[in-house]
């Protein structure tokens, strides 16, 4: 790892004479910063003044082949100091508001000198170095300010009521400057020191005293301050070589009266208080905004008479980590053999990327952990007759890669079907800040629950499509394994039917089955693969209806068509023929396919490697037209065994005259490994590859000919 430099910054550090201040402007100097050196050089406790301080450290940074200069005022007299820094250096960098006196007495013994002689160094003096830098950072487009904080002001401490204050000010100062200077590069962050200081001394233990070096926060501070970091108003706790951040958290909350025209009581308050209380489930609140949308939120609950779900809801919060992301990944069969799948599996991958389907699972969180089972009067629903019917995922806004959720469940109908009964749950989903991100819709089929005079056709359950009326476009499969189910459970659905053969028999099944959930992800892996080179961002929605159970071990078909963005499917379970998932569809915001993605290395690829085309989107243009498009299913087979496919999108530009024709599907091309590496990483073009006559067409001989043109017209890809 390269130093991280500051040469050309000019750094301002207040209180610099010793201590932290002193370790700071060393360390900036040591890495090529100009240093303004200031220091009041009085005592402690705000009496006296001198220049031996300031000058002391000036003289190390020069002895040690720094540049740096000294300044006697006080901070609150701020812009003198960066007045210092300008006449010298001709800018300010980084501004390191540090310079701190103590006047501790318990808040009985306090004077009014002590109070205003505390807010006035601690606050005030930052407030005005900070106002005359600012302006200059700003103009410049890079700041970098360091508000030095305290424990005592975050947390309190006995006698300290005055620097308490000041130091839980100078936070709400960070808080808006990060704000306000955040689109001009000017960043301003919170540290939290905890170091064996002229302040602490006598204090604190003398073996804890002498850990407490200021030289381990020393580069904390710095870090912050360098141009790399894009930390903004953030609070960094640090001691000893150890450093943290802090947060507010708030806790869930929740409402203390029922609809917006009641009154608020205090019996009310009383009541609801340990839930207004509970810190389980709490979440940090970021901004004034994410507070307030989470206001706003529970207004409109209470305007349409509506509880809110609060931290006490089981399961309306969903916490997830890069890891929950693999572990689904894996569940539904994503592969490192396949190079491109290679990016939902690794988290230090530059385009590390999320399956979709992955934002179902925080709303079967919490469908799962909802009373549903006394929904319909006189039906009893149990666990093992109830199935998943039916699945909706809309993206509203970009989800998180991690963090917490928090999901809405709410039963909008329930529909009679005669054989069972179809609960149609809705859940909207909020991000930490309390923006909708998206809304799924689980129907759950209650088996035997049906015939309770409810209506059978339903209002607000989102329909499935039926598929588009001729051969696929794509078809893709995908060999479940034995442990499918035994894998995919541990993203959450951890429902004995999927892995229990007693509990799976006595639901009628003679093994346990699969969830259709993983069906699913496995279909829309493979469509996104197809149509959207894993890109995530490209996807909106997906609906499914589960309409047969699968078996794991048995080997899923992924029939698509496209139709502009929209990717129709059907899942069909190969042994048997029957669909498993049918009226579904994959909406896109654009589709994606490329050929250079698919790059494969030789030593994927044996001698007698046989790849196909298999498109049934190849025409050849109306009217004799001149270019030809394309997705083709590329095969690799070694003794009929499939050991790599994947989609690649050919764009031929085409002399072939013999316009109106569709070309065939199910041909097979064969190339020799070498070849066929070049082709695929783009070195050779197919036109390329076919005039050097390593390019062999086999199989339908009408398609050879109709390919031979295509090809030698085709542009280098
Ligand atoms: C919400 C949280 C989820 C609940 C917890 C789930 C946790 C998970 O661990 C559980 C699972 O993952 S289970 C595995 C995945 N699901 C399946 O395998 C279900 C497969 N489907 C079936 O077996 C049948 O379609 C079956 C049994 C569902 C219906 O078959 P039949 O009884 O034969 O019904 P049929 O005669 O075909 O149709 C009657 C009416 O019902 C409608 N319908 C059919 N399948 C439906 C389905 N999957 N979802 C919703 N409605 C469905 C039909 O359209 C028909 O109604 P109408 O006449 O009005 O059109």
């Amino acid at each position: 790892m390269s130093n991280l430099r500051f040469n050309g910054k000019v750094a301002v550090i207040t209180g610099a004479g010793a201590g932290l201040g002193r370790a700071y402007a060393l360390l900036f100097a040591s890495r090529g910063a100009k240093v303004v050196v200031n220091d009041l050089g009085g005592d402690p406790h705000g009496g006296g003044t001198g220049q031996k301080a300031a000058d002391g450290v000036v003289n190390e940074i020069k002895q040690a082949g720094g540049t740096a200069v000294a300044n006697y005022d006080s901070v609150t007299e701020g812009s003198k100091i960066i007045k210092t820094a300008l006449d010298n250096y001709g800018r300010v960098d980084i501004l390191v508001n540090n310079a701190g006196i103590l006047r501790d007495k318990s808040f009985a013994n306090l004077t009014e000198d002590d109070w205003d002689i505390i807010q006035n160094v601690h606050l005030k003096g930052s407030f005005k170095t900070t106002q005359a830098a600012f302006p200059v950072m700003k103009k410049q487009g890079y700041g970098r300010i360091i508000m030095t904080s305290s424990g005592s002001g975050l947390y309190g401490n006995f006698g300290q009521a005055n620097y308490s204050a000041a130091k839980t000010g100078v936070v709400g100062l960070a808080n808006t400057l990060a704000i306000e200077g955040a689109a001009k590069n000017v960043y301003c962050n919170v540290i939290v020191p905890t170091a064996g200081s002229r302040l602490t001394q006598g204090l604190l233990p003398e073996d804890l005293y002498q850990e407490l070096k200021p030289e381990l926060i020393a580069p904390v501070v710095a870090y912050l301050c360098h141009e790399s970091c894009q930390e903004n108003g953030t609070i960094i706790e640090s001691a000893a070589g150890w450093a943290g951040k802090s947060q507010i958290y708030r806790s869930k909350g929740c409402l203390i009266r029922q609809r917006i025209t009641d009154p608020a009581t205090i019996e009310s308050v009383q009541a609801n208080w340990p839930e207004i209380t509970n810190m389980k489930n709490a979440v940090p609140l970021v901004s004034l905004s994410a507070s307030r949308v989470a206001l706003v939120e529970k207004l409109e609950y209470l305007r349409k008479g509506e509880q809110t779900p609060t931290s006490s809801s089981e399961g309306a919060l969903f916490t997830f980590s890069s890891k929950d992301l693999i572990l689904y990944a894996l569940g539904v069969g994503a592969s490192v053999q396949n190079p491109e799948e290679l990016k939902l599996l690794y988290e230090n991958h530059q385009n590390f990327s999320v399956i979709p389907s992955f934002y179902i699972l925080p709303s079967m969180h919490a469908v799962t952990s909802f009373r549903r089972l006394n929904t319909i009067p006189g039906k009893t629903i149990s666990l093992e007759n109830m199935l998943h019917g039916e699945q909706y995922l809309e993206i509203y806004n970009s989800p998180p890669e991690a963090g917490t959720l928090l999901n809405n469940p709410k039963i909008v109908e329930t529909l009679d079907k005669g054989s069972g009964a179809a609960i149609v749950t809705d859940i909207n989903s909020y991000n930490e800040q309390g923006a909708l991100i998206m809304r799924n819709q689980c129907v759950s089929f209650a088996i035997g629950a049906g015939n309770f005079g409810g209506p059978r056709t339903g209002k607000k359950i989102v329909p499935c499509v039926p598929k588009p009326d001729r051969k696929p476009d794509l078809s893709l499969s995908y060999k479940t394994t034995i442990d499918q189910a035994a894998l995919y459970r541990l993203s959450g659905d951890t429902n004995p039917l999927h892995i229990d053969p007693n509990f799976s028999a006595i639901a009628g099944y003679e093994t346990p089955i699969l969830h259709g959930l993983c069906t699913l992800g496995i279909s829309v892996r493979l469509v996104m693969g197809a149509f959207a080179s894993y890109d995530q961002k490209l996807f909106r929605a997906v609906k499914a209806r589960f309409t047969k159970v699968v078996i794991p071990g048995q080997t899923l078909r992924i029939d698509m068509w496209r139709n502009g963005n929209r990717i129709h499917f059907e899942t069909v379970v190969v042994e048997n023929g029957t669909a498993a998932i049918a009226g579904a569809y994959v909406d896109l915001n654009a589709i994606k396919t490329g050929i250079i993605q698919n790059k494969v290395t030789a030593s994927t690829l044996k001698s007698d490697a046989v790849f196909e085309y298999i498109n049934d989107q190849i025409k050849v243009q109306p009217d004799q037209a001149k270019s030809v498009n394309g997705i083709f299913l590329v095969k690799i087979t070694k003794d009929g065994e499939i050991v790599k496919e994947w989609t690649m999108d050919l764009k031929l530009a085409s002399i072939y005259e013999g316009a109106g024709q569709d070309v065939k599907p199910n041909t097979t091309l064969v190339v020799s490994d070498d070849d066929f590496v070049e082709l695929a990483v783009g070195k050779l073009n197919p036109q390329q590859a076919f005039l050097k006559g390593k390019l062999k067409v086999t199989g339908n001989i009408m398609l050879a000919q109709k390919l031979g043109p295509l090809l030698k017209a085709a542009p280098k890809l």
